[in-house]
């Protein structure tokens, strides 16, 4: 894209579509293997355990982005986010559904929770995530956002594959992602909607497709690093090894 004409609201839309379409973390051969059964126990234990490091930086994210707004509207929206993670009431929320799929894998709480035995990479990436909503002009925070647009094919795959390919994961620890399937084309529209509104120059559209382009690889090197431990056999000094 060239730094001239604002893009139409379709061609915005198109052009942080094209971003997923080319390089969502559905295409890493990683999630290929996880979906499709090729894994064994420990690898899939070493992804929950990793991806647990993911699911508890996305409400601190979310609260470094209500942090930096004076918008009360955008912060009203926002916040539900934030419950949606960390839960409300009666509601657990989905950090703690992450941890009833750890359970199932017969994962110390304790151990995930602590973080101290996931790879330096994914630790490194998702607070690359972090620090990104909190640095960034809040528009292209918001955008970062946006691969969530890509999560529900991907969680539909992944509820299929994981339940027909291994007689380890049951209905119970899928329920994450079967919660995810109405929250985040929630999420996902009103942060699709609120970039449009909000990105009033070429500049700051383009630096919305570059921030789903940042994010895909946030994702994407997760999984190159689990690859490496966990199929490569190159596991870094002291992260989780499987029994
Ligand atoms: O399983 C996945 O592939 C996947 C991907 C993403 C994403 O695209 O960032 C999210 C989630 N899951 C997810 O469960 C989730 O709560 C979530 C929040 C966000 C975000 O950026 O605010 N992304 C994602």
């Amino acid at each position: 894209m060239s730094a001239d004409a604002l893009l139409t609201h379709e061609a915005f839309e198109a052009a942080i579509r094209a971003v997923g379409a080319e390089r969502y973390h559905d295409k890493h051969v990683f999630h290929q293997m996880l979906h499709g059964g090729k894994l064994n126990r420990g690898q899939v234990q070493a992804w929950a355990l990793n991806r647990y490091c993911y699911q508890e930086a996305v409400p601190r994210k979310d609260a470094a982005l209500m942090a930096r707004t004076d918008d009360r509207d955008l912060r009203r929206e926002w916040i539900h986010r934030i419950h949606d993670h960390d839960g409300l009431g009666e509601e657990s929320g989905g950090i703690e559904r992450w941890l009833i799929l750890t359970d199932g894998l017969g994962l110390d709480r304790a151990l995930v929770m602590s973080k101290k035995a996931a790879l330096p990479a994914t630790r490194f990436a998702v607070e690359a995530y972090v620090r990104f909503v909190a640095e960034q002009p809040l528009v292209v925070a918001v955008a970062s956002s946006l691969t969530e647009l890509f999560a529900p094919k991907i969680h539909k795959e992944r509820i299929a594959g994981m339940l027909e390919n291994y007689d380890f994961i049951g209905e119970d620890v899928m329920a994450y992602f079967r919660r995810r399937l109405s929250q985040a084309p929630r999420d996902a529209d009103f942060a699709l909607d609120y970039i449009k509104r909000h990105a009033h120059t070429r500049v700051e559209q383009e630096a919305c497709v570059d921030a789903v382009r940042f994010k895909c690889n946030v994702l994407w090197a997760q999984l190159d690093a689990l690859y490496i431990a966990y199929v490569q056999g190159m596991v870094p000094p002291g992260a989780f090894v499987p029994a």
